[in-house]
């Protein structure tokens, strides 16, 4: 039984300002992944909701917000982060409700994080500058900045109230006016993120929100009256936003799956090593896309690390997130746990040994529970080492040479992140260089600054957010020539 301060809510879109239903009465089920007991309902919106919200942020764009100095949007975009911290331990647990993720981890980093965000945004907004040319005697090029315009944030489950504050904070910020979607698994904490932008003096129509599933999400994509489109999640989704939003041409920010490598050389330090792969694998359940899912070792070192690692694996505690010494929670759904499962089945079929884990956690009536898995003796034709699982589940295999490892790192259709072990300067600066990956971690893993490029290559992502790059992304350019 979680004994919680918070009450879970029920689930409306937020559209021009104010709570509502959808039209036709349509909501579905949010479920507790932990105790599968149903948290309240979430409306269920459709083409009739997304076409009001989109017609609210339109006019929101002509309005108030368009003209707004930039000291004061900064300063409302500022108190956002303020009315955040402020319902801190409510919306950590909302979160941790929602997705099973134990509640220290959901102020650590969901929480914290997303507040953050609207921190960083409300100070970079008010630095940044363009561009200017003199062209001999002959003119001044120079560039403006103004909003996209109407911009649609379509959002997964794993980091719900962090990611949608990852796109929402630069959008206000470059002064556009927005749809989110959040994920139909997770629509707690993006639902008060609504009814604290409304607080902190967002006008009416500029901050929207409609609930629903993929079809939601698609009718979001296809909209006519959309500038554009920012997106996390699965690849496979990534290319249907992109189908939908070719007739329109809309602006397309994608940040996507990934089979992040872990590799690590002899040389490293192994008591770093093991701390930080016992995170990058089963943090979050493992539902992080910037996870290390595949590890590498060099085969002088594959023995001991293997022993450290599992030694510390079988450490963790899984749980009640509610528990402050729970590790690793319950995963996001009961679809998502089959899925994990499922790849467990898989591994057996492989031929793979399971050295920690490999079946869901013993002790629990109810909820979606995996026990951290480390897997050995897989072939990199593998499923379990090509296909991304996002769960507490990774493969380890060793290499011999760099040349060996680098050929099996890149052997990927993904290309998000890798995180490199080793003492020798040489070989991290040669090696980093050559891995086919938006974010190469050496000698740690997920160390983040908000200014730094974020996202993927290959089928990853498209484009990257942070700093400059959100910026980017949620302004157009005019460049003004003035003959002299
Ligand atoms: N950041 C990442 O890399 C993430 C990857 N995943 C992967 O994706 C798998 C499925 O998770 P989902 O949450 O179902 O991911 P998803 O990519 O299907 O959903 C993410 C968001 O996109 C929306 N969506 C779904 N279909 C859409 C469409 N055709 N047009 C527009 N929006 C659409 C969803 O309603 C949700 O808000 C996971 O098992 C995991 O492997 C999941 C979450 C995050
Ligand atoms: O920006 C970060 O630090 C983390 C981002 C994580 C994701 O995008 C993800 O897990 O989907």
């Amino acid at each position: 039984m979680q004994t919680t301060k918070t009450k879970a809510i029920d689930c409306t879109h937020f559209i021009d300002g104010a709570y509502v239903q959808s039209n036709n009465g349509k909501a579905f089920e949010n479920v507790n992944p932990a105790t599968e007991e149903v948290l309240g309902t979430v409306a269920e919106g459709g083409k009739e909701e997304v076409d009001k919200a989109v017609c609210a942020a339109r006019k929101a764009l002509k309005g108030e917000w368009g003209n707004m100095p930039l000291k004061k949007r900064s300063n409302i975009i500022r108190k956002i982060g303020d009315l955040i911290l402020e319902r801190k331990e409510e919306l950590a647990e909302l979160e941790s409700l929602d997705t099973g993720k134990p509640l220290w981890l959901s102020n650590k980093v969901d929480i914290d994080r997303a507040a953050n965000n609207f921190y960083f945004f409300a100070d970079y907004m008010t630095t940044v500058g363009t561009e200017a040319y003199q062209q001999d005697d002959i003119a001044i090029h120079y560039a403006v900045r103004r909003p996209v315009g109407v911009v649609g944030l379509i959002n997964p489950w794993n980091l719900p109230l962090f990611l949608m504050t990852w796109k929402l904070a630069p959008a206000l910020a470059a002064g556009n006016t927005a749809v989110m979607k959040p994920s139909e698994v997770t629509p707690m904490t993006a639902t008060v993120l609504a009814e604290i932008c409304k607080e902190a003096g967002v006008p009416d129509g500029v901050v929207n929100m409609v609930h629903g599933f993929g079809e939601t999400g698609a009718a979001l994509s296809s909209h006519e009256d959309v500038d554009a489109i920012a997106f996390t999640g699965e690849t496979v989704t990534g290319t249907a936003i992109m189908k939908a939003a070719a007739p329109t041409l809309k602006k397309l920010s994608f940040e996507l799956g990934g089979k992040n490598p872990n590799i690590i050389f002899a040389d490293a330090d192994l008591d770093d090593v093991i701390e930080t792969t016992i995170k990058s694998s089963f943090i979050n359940q493992g539902e992080v896309c910037l996870c290390g899912s595949r590890i590498y070792v060099e085969r002088s070192a594959y023995d001991e690390f293997l022993e450290r690692f599992a030694e510390k694996t079988k450490e963790l505690k899984v749980g009640d997130p509610f528990d402050p010494n729970t590790n690793v929670g319950a995963l996001v759904s009961e679809e998502h746990y089959n899925k994990v499962v499922s790849y467990l089945d898989i591994a057996k079929e492989e031929g793979g040994t399971f050295l920690t884990g490999g079946k869901p956690a013993e002790g629990f009536d109810k909820g979606f529970f995996v026990e951290p898995t480390i897997i050995t003796g897989l072939g990199s034709d593998a499923r379990c080492v090509r296909e991304e699982i996002f769960g507490p589940v990774v493969t380890v295999v060793p290499f011999d040479t760099e040349e060996e490892v680098l050929e099996q790192v890149n052997d990927t259709h993904y290309g998000l992140s890798a995180s490199l072990w080793t003492s020798d300067i040489k070989r991290a600066t040669r090696f980093s260089g050559q891995i086919e990956a938006g974010m190469v971690w050496v000698n740690t893993w997920f160390l983040r600054d908000l200014r730094t490029p974020f996202g993927g290559m290959k089928r990853s992502g498209i484009g990257r957010e942070g700093g400059a790059h959100s910026f980017d992304f949620y302004s157009e350019l005019t460049n003004i020539t003035l003959k002299m």
